[in-house]
């Protein structure tokens, strides 16, 4: 018989427990290839990718690439993109593919399968995804991540002040859009999670620049629902600060940074990933 998947939300537990909630951006912005001496090109986006990875190796065990930035390099650029995840993923590292891919059902669900399918090309573990089009948009996709053992993150309250504005604007339900995503997330994570499994595979994204009062949004209702929480270090959020943050939900935090880390520059990367990783591990309890 085949041995039964493990859930998505069982592998990411089990980083938190083995490697920490540290997650690594991998942003190859241009300054940054000009800082690391790489050309902006495939191959440059590839030596960057490849170096991150490996910086990663003992230290981390999630890492995110941005993929706008492999996509502005085309089909060579999407290349090196695989080859980065496929370096990630068998050094036993989980790839969240930040694509944030949103459109009706059927789309949705090619996109899944271009990125959460066993043998394909660009296989991640978890990707970013949008319920602009409504969150019963996602049904195929999450059904798609669920058979496969992967997960998704799903746009809730972003980390970018200009989001404010449509996220907290209110539903015909009278919730805000942020709160009826999450509250969707975290009553689907409790009907369909194995029981014996801590966290759901169905995750949000919540910035760590965000205040979730002015969401409607109660950290004790997420305590099974993984949180991608970029807009530490660069867009000023303090790692230190997170369980203060997140609060009941800081257990379901994954903690992401990109910029504060990749300038740290080639030879720096490996040790700002550790101090990363060792500061959110001696963060302190939320005292509220
Ligand atoms: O709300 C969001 C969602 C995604 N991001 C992405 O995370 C990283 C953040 O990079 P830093 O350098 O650590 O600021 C980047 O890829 C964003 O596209 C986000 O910032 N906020």
């Amino acid at each position: 018989m085949a041995e039964p998947v493990l859930s998505f939300g069982e592998r990411l537990d089990a980083v938190f427990s083995s490697r920490g909630r540290l997650c690594v951006g991998i942003d190859p912005h241009p300054y940054l290839l000009e800082q690391w001496r790489l050309p902006d090109s495939a191959s440059g986006l590839r030596q960057f990718g490849l170096r991150v990875v490996e910086a990663s190796v003992g230290h981390a065990g999630i890492v995110k690439p941005q993929v706008a930035f492999f996509e502005r390099h085309g089909s060579a650029g999407y290349s090196a993109l695989e080859e980065v995840i496929a370096a990630a993923r068998s050094a036993g590292i989980l790839v969240i593919a930040d694509a944030k891919r949103g459109d009706v059902g059927t789309s949705v669900e090619a996109y899944g399968q271009s990125w959460l399918r066993p043998g394909s090309p660009l296989e991640a573990d978890a990707l970013t995804v949008s319920a602009f089009q409504g969150f019963g948009s996602l049904d195929q996709v999450v059904e798609l991540a669920v058979e496969n053992g992967k997960g998704l993150f799903i746009l809730a309250a972003t980390s970018n002040p200009e989001a404010a504005g449509i996220q907290q604007a209110v539903t015909a339900a009278g919730s805000s859009v942020a709160e009826s995503i999450a509250s969707d997330a975290a009553e689907w994570n409790a009907l369909n999670s194995p029981s014996a499994a801590r966290l759901g595979s169905l995750g949000l994204v919540l910035g760590a620049t965000v205040q979730l009062g002015a969401y409607g949004i109660t950290s004790d209702s997420l305590v099974r629902t993984p949180i991608l929480a970029p807009g530490f270090g660069h867009q000023g959020a303090q790692i230190a600060d997170f369980r203060r943050i997140f609060g009941a939900a800081s257990s379901s935090v994954v903690i992401a940074a990109s910029r504060s880390i990749l300038s740290a520059g080639p030879d720096g990367v490996a040790a700002a990933v550790a101090r990363q990783q060792e500061e959110a591990a001696a963060a302190p309890a939320d005292a509220s």
